[in-house]
């Protein structure tokens, strides 16, 4: 058995309910997809996301890695799939009178973490109507106008926020394992309006993602 063409697929989420939507749907599938899949609720955050991934990873020999959850929609509905093209760590860098300095400019490596091509196009020809585009991770989730404008104007082709993408590639990217980020979007960046997110929606979302992504699977 494999999964997107790999024999042992990680699948880190943030939030256990996160992780059962996974499991619903690869269960949904009808196919024994869940045996080439390891689903870990690792924390939110990039932090906790980074050292839960590669604790896992130490464990045994996995093919390819999956950061996945619910998100911020930049330009995407509520209840959409985006898949990313980049894991990239937004608010990584320095504040300064001139705007923000990102890490790459400052010249301390990259806040930028390019994804798999072949798991982008394995996820994007299986999932329907999937938006991509480089994802965000922030460790604030985004709150008011002006943060939403600073973000789109710095990251004009961003499809998605979120807040573990880049600590999963980076573990992924240091265990030398193909990585891909795939969000559904619980509610839009923006000022804040909790009452707004769909987060039901969005893990329902998700399980209809991992369904078609197992039924891909031979
Ligand atoms: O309350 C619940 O039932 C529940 C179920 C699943 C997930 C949650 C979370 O709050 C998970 C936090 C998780 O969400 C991501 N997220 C969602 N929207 C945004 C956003 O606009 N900006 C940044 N992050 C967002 C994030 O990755 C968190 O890990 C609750």
């Amino acid at each position: 058995m494999n999964f997107l063409g790999h024999r042992r697929v990680l699948v880190v989420t943030a939030v256990e309910p996160e992780r059962q939507a996974v499991l619903r749907g690869l269960s949904g599938a009808g196919v024994a997809a869940e045996s080439a899949v390891m689903v870990e609720a690792g924390g939110v955050g990039s932090a906790a996301a980074a050292a839960a991934t590669a604790r896992v990873l130490a464990l045994g020999r996995f093919d390819a890695v999956l950061s996945a959850g619910i998100g911020g929609g930049i330009g995407v509905p509520i209840g959409g799939t985006t898949v990313a093209t980049a894991s990239i760590a937004a608010d990584l860098g320095a504040d300064s009178p001139d705007g923000f300095i990102g890490l790459d400019e400052l010249g301390f490596g990259t806040a930028t973490l390019a994804t798999d091509p072949e798991l982008v196009a394995a996820v994007t020809a299986a999932v329907p109507h999937v938006a991509t585009g480089p994802v965000l991770t922030v460790s604030t989730v985004t709150g008011t106008l002006a943060g939403t404008r600073d973000l789109t104007a710095r990251y004009p082709d961003a499809v998605a926020e979120a807040m573990e993408g880049f600590g999963v590639a980076t573990a992924a990217a240091q265990a030398g394992v193909p990585f891909v980020e795939l969000r559904t979007i619980s509610n839009p960046v923006g000022p804040r309006d909790r009452d707004a997110w769909r987060i039901g929606d969005a893990l329902e979302g998700l399980s209809e993602a991992f369904t078609c992504l197992a039924k891909l699977t031979p």
